[in-house]
This record gives structure tokens, C-alpha cells and sequence, in this order.
């Protein structure tokens, strides 16, 4: 007979406390097999309403949540938002604030996002804007959703002249990262999300980078020898940075190495390539920056890319995009006015901003990702 994932789990998870910030709450992330026992104790007594949000993909695991949440007594609704970049959209809120109102959402009642970046993204951002803000629950479903995306309390939303240029910050009440979700992830997505662990590893911890380099072949799925490990010790990175920076008035920037540039990718490849895989483009091009900067040292500059190739992330992207680019990178949130803010690297795992680097140096970093 196979475990059903609600069933106690066998070993105790790995809990990771997220301190509360500007305010907020601390909440727990917990990383390992059958969690969603945890879940009701994390709606709590006060709601009489669960929402689960789902992507397509995952509608089977969303209306298995929403049947168990039901046998405990909550009134449930699941939403189904599309697949990927797709459900970050005004039009897909829209559509959730629309199914929260006609089932009567109170301000005691929780969302449960379920599913990657896109989809907990999109769920803490109607949980942010609903009555102004109710709480929400995190299943994350990916490497990146579990190491990133539903950790740390950034929701939010595109629109048409960029990524995320719509959001809140509200942490959620807690994250259950279930890594037997990871068995169904297809290789791509498992492999972008790898691209933000090893950002972790460059910024803050290089044993991630050590780990990976050790098999990285074995990072490349849910079955490796280092997995728990890489996404936990991922997820203290950003735990750690996020506890002491909710709003990103300083330095929480770090979690943003490399997102410059990706940013501008991906609206630029009109979300068709992944946001990891941007990343990985993103960092190469940063370590680059920093290179010619003066501030990286050459060894630290190089390893970026042969890690992330290592794993099968891209390292360059088309040379004949870059005024599209640039032209979108001035919209980046870290911009002040015309100025345009970098994260580099001054050495391994020591990120500092670099602001308003010239045009020429820009352009030299560019030339080195150009394929
Ligand atoms: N809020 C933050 O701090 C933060 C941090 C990093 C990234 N993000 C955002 O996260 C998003 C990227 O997230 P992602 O990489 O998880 O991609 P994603 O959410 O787009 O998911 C990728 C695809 O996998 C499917 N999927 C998800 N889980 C699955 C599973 N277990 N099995 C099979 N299919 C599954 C999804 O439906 C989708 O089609 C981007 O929008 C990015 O901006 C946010
Ligand atoms: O949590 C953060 O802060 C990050 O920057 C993490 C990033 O990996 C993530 O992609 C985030 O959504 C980017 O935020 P944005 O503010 O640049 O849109
Ligand atoms: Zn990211």
C-alpha cells in the first residue's frame, strides 16, 4: 500500500523558522514527506473557509487538499489558475477575487497556495489584496517554490512592461515543502530551480556550490544523493536574509543576484523560458559585472559558469537583444531614478551593490554572455 500524504510522517521534518520582521509573525518552514497533516493546525479554529489555489497541472493534488480540508469540516473552494507565468496575471487575481467573493471570503478565512513560484506568487498576492489581507499557507511544489518563491513573503503579479512590478509583501503563516511533490516535476523545472540554489551558494553558503559540484549529475533530480541538503541549507539562506529584511530596504537586494538582467529575459522571451534559467544567465552576467568591476576575483567569476552549465542551466543568451534589455532592466526595482543597481560580488559569498556602473562596462559584461 502506498503513503498517502496526509498520513503521520516517518521521519520528524526539518524546521526552519522564519523570524517575523517589520511587524510580521515568525512562521515555520518545514521540509520533508507527508506534511499535510500539518496543514489544519496551520488554518487553525478561527476559519470556516480554506481556498485552494492550484495550478492546472496539479489539479489532482488541489482537489485532493481541498477533499481533505472538507473532511475536517471547512467549507473549501479550489481555484484553478493556469500553468507557469500565465496565472500572474491582473486578469487571474481578478478571476480569484471573483471566486473568493462568491463564497463569501472573511477575513478569518485562508488561502492555500499550492504549486511553484507562479502559483504561491499569484496565491499570497490575493491573500495580500483580499480585505486588504488574510492568511495564507504555502504547499510549494518545485525546488524553486520550496528554496524561494513561498518563503520570504514577496507576492505578486506582472504586467505588461515587466516581471513582478505588481505585488505586496505579506508572509504566509507557514510553508510545508513536501519533497515527494518534486518526483512529478519534469527535469527542466527541476533544473531551474537549481539555478536559485546555487545563487544561495554564491551569496551566502558555498557549500551549496561544493555539494553540487560533487555530483552534479545527482543535483539534477529529486533522488540525488544531496537533495534535503541543498534545499535546506537554500532555504536558511533566504530564511536568514528575509528575517532581518522583510521590505527589502537593504539587504535583502542579495536575493536578487542575478535578477536584473533576468528579468529583462524573461519579458523579453515573453515567459517562455523559465525564470531559473534566466537567473542562470542573469548570474553569469553579474559575476561578469563584477569581474570587470574589479571587485571578483577571476576563479569565483569562471566557477559560475561551469556550475551552473554543470547542471545543464544556460549561460548565455542571444547577443543581438541587449537596448531590449537594457531598455527593460531600467525598470528593475532596485533602479533609483536613472540609476541603475547591480548585486555583485566582491568575492564568494560576499554580495555588495554596485550602482550605476558605466555603459561601457555593461556592455563588456554583455558581451561575455553573448551567444
Ligand atoms: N516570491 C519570491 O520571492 C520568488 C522567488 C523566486 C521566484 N519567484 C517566482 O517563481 C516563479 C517561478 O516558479 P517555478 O520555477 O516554480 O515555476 P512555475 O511555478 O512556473 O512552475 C513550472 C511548471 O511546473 C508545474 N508544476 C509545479 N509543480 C509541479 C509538480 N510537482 N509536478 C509537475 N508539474 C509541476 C507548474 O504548473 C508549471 O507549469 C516565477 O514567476 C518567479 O518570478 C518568486
Ligand atoms: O526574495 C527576494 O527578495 C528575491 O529577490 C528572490 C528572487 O529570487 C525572486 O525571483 C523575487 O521574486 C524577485 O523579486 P523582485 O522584487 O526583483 O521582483
Ligand atoms: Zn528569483
Amino acid at each position: 500500500m502506498t503513503n498517502s500524504p496526509k498520513d503521520p510522517p516517518t521521519d520528524a521534518p526539518t524546521r526552519i523558522t522564519v523570524g517575523g520582521s517589520a511587524g510580521t509573525a515568525p512562521y515555520d518552514v518545514l521540509v520533508g514527506h507527508r506534511l499535510l497533516g500539518e496543514l489544519p493546525q496551520l488554518i487553525g479554529t478561527a476559519a470556516q473557509r480554506v481556498a485552494v489555489l492550484h495550478p492546472e497541472a496539479l489539479a489532482e493534488s488541489g482537489e485532493a487538499v481541498r477533499k481533505d480540508l472538507a473532511e475536517q469540516g471547512y467549507e473549501t473552494i479550489a481555484v484553478q489558475l493556469p500553468n507557469a507565468e500565465e496565472a500572474k496575471t491582473a486578469e487571474v487575481a481578478a478571476y480569484c477575487w471573483t471566486a473568493l467573493g462568491q463564497s463569501g471570503f472573511t477575513r478569518t478565512d485562508v488561502i492555500v497556495g499550492l504549486g511553484g513560484g507562479a502559483a504561491t506568487d499569484l496565491a499570497g498576492f490575493v491573500a495580500a489584496t483580499w480585505l486588504r489581507g488574510v492568511r495564507w499557507i504555502a504547499l510549494p511544489t518545485t525546488v524553486l517554490g520550496m528554496v524561494d518563491a513561498a518563503v520570504g513573503g514577496k507576492t505578486g503579479i506582472n504586467t505588461a512592461e515587466g516581471k513582478n512590478l505588481v505585488g505586496a509583501f505579506h508572509p504566509p503563516a507557514g510553508v510545508l515543502c513536501d519533497l515527494a511533490a518534486l518526483d512529478s516535476l519534469p527535469v527542466h523545472d527541476y533544473v531551474s530551480g537549481l539555478a536559485e540554489v546555487i545563487k544561495a551558494g554564491f551569496i551566502s553558503d558555498p557549500v551549496i556550490l561544493d555539494l553540487v559540484e560533487s555530483d552534479p549529475e545527482g543535483a539534477r533530480g529529486p533522488r540525488g544523493p544531496h537533495t534535503a541538503e541543498l534545499v535546506e541549507r537554500a532555504i536558511r539562506v533566504k530564511a536568514e536574509v528575509v528575517a532581518t529584511d522583510l521590505k527589502e530596504s537593504g539587504l535583502r537586494e542579495i536575493l536578487n543576484y542575478g535578477h536584473t538582467l533576468a528579468h529583462a529575459i524573461e519579458k523579453n522571451e515573453r515567459y517562455q523560458w523559465r525564470h531559473g534559467a534566466a537567473v542562470s544567465v542573469g548570474m553569469v552576467f553579474a559575476a561578469e559585472l563584477g569581474r570587470i568591476a574589479g571587485r571578483l576575483d577571476d576563479a569565483t567569476a569562471d566557477r559560475h559558469r561551469a556550475v551552473l552549465a554543470s547542471v545543464g542551466l544556460p549561460v548565455t543568451y542571444r547577443g543581438d537583444q541587449w537596448p531590449r534589455l537594457l531598455e527593460t532592466m531600467r525598470i528593475d526595482k532596485k533602479s533609483r531614478g536613472n540609476r541603475l543597481r547591480f548585486i555583485v560580488l566582491d568575492g564568494l559569498a560576499r554580495p555588495t551593490v554596485l550602482e550605476s556602473p558605466d555603459p561601457a562596462m555593461l556592455l563588456a559584461a554583455h558581451a561575455e554572455i553573448a551567444a
